[in-house]
């Protein structure tokens, strides 16, 4: 089998304790290979953003390990997570998280400011990522004069802007309409393909798991091949 990019294993997750406890992640364990499109599915709580908040280093597991491109996430320091949110990790979400007084072209071009990438080098990239996702026309519009799927067109592009390897999404077609939500499908499915990303997608859409190499359900925060 191909590298396993992303590994999970035992991963636990309590929220609250005592008879309020919630035990949304039960011991999960899941590999995804370099270059896979995992699906996550899973009734609304069944622990689909749990897992992926875990799996990105933006929550703290309870117990076990994820290691993604053989760094281990569940043992860094913020500063270490951090890092990793600005190369190997890109995250996408259902509420698209552009910033509304920024063009598109100035959305994508944020992580890159981050990064101090060189002006005339960051211009080529946001160009480049911006055609990728077929909104070279729109790039000096701002969020709220897109429509949903171009906004989240906005939102993949500036994902992909620092090339990362890994790729999370949740919900990424939960705001758009069924036709719309199939294109961003489908447009992951040809950035996976063509940019060579791995990616984990959570969503409860079943249209959308057909474009998916593979699928995951969640069910009371334990996980099973469908
Ligand atoms: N910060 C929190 N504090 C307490 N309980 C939480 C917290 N976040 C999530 N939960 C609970 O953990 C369980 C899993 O939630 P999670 O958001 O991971 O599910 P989900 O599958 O992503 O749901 P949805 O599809 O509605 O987004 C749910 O029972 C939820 O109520």
């Amino acid at each position: 089998m191909a590298e396993a990019l992303i590994a999970v294993h035992d991963l636990r997750r309590t929220y609250g304790r005592g008879r309020t406890a919630v035990h949304a992640l039960r011991g999960i364990d899941l590999d995804v290979a370099a270059g896979q499109l995992l699906a996550v599915r899973g009734r609304s709580g069944s622990g689909k953003t749990t897992l992926l908040n875990l799996v990105g280093g933006l929550d703290r597991a309870d117990g076990g390990r994820v290691h993604l491109a053989g760094q281990e996430v569940t043992a860094m320091r913020e500063s270490e997570l951090l890092e990793l949110r600005r190369g190997t990790l890109a995250y996408v979400f259902q509420s698209f998280g552009l910033i509304p007084m920024l063009t598109a072209a100035e959305n994508v071009g944020v992580p890159l400011r981050l990064q101090r990438m060189d002006p005339g080098e960051r211009e080529e990239r946001v160009a480049a990522v911006l055609a990728l996702v077929g909104l070279t026309a729109h790039r000096n519009q701002r969020p709220g004069e897109l429509s949903g799927g171009q906004q989240q067109r906005v939102a993949l592009a500036r994902a992909l802007a620092p090339e990362p390897r890994v790729l999370l999404a949740d919900e990424p077609t939960g705001q758009l309409d069924s036709q719309t939500g199939r294109e961003i499908m489908y447009l992951i499915r040809q950035l996976v393909d063509e940019e060579g990303l791995t990616a984990m997608v959570a969503t409860h859409d079943p249209a959308l798991l057909g474009v998916a190499d593979r699928v995951v359900e969640l069910t009371d925060g334990r996980l099973d091949e469908t």
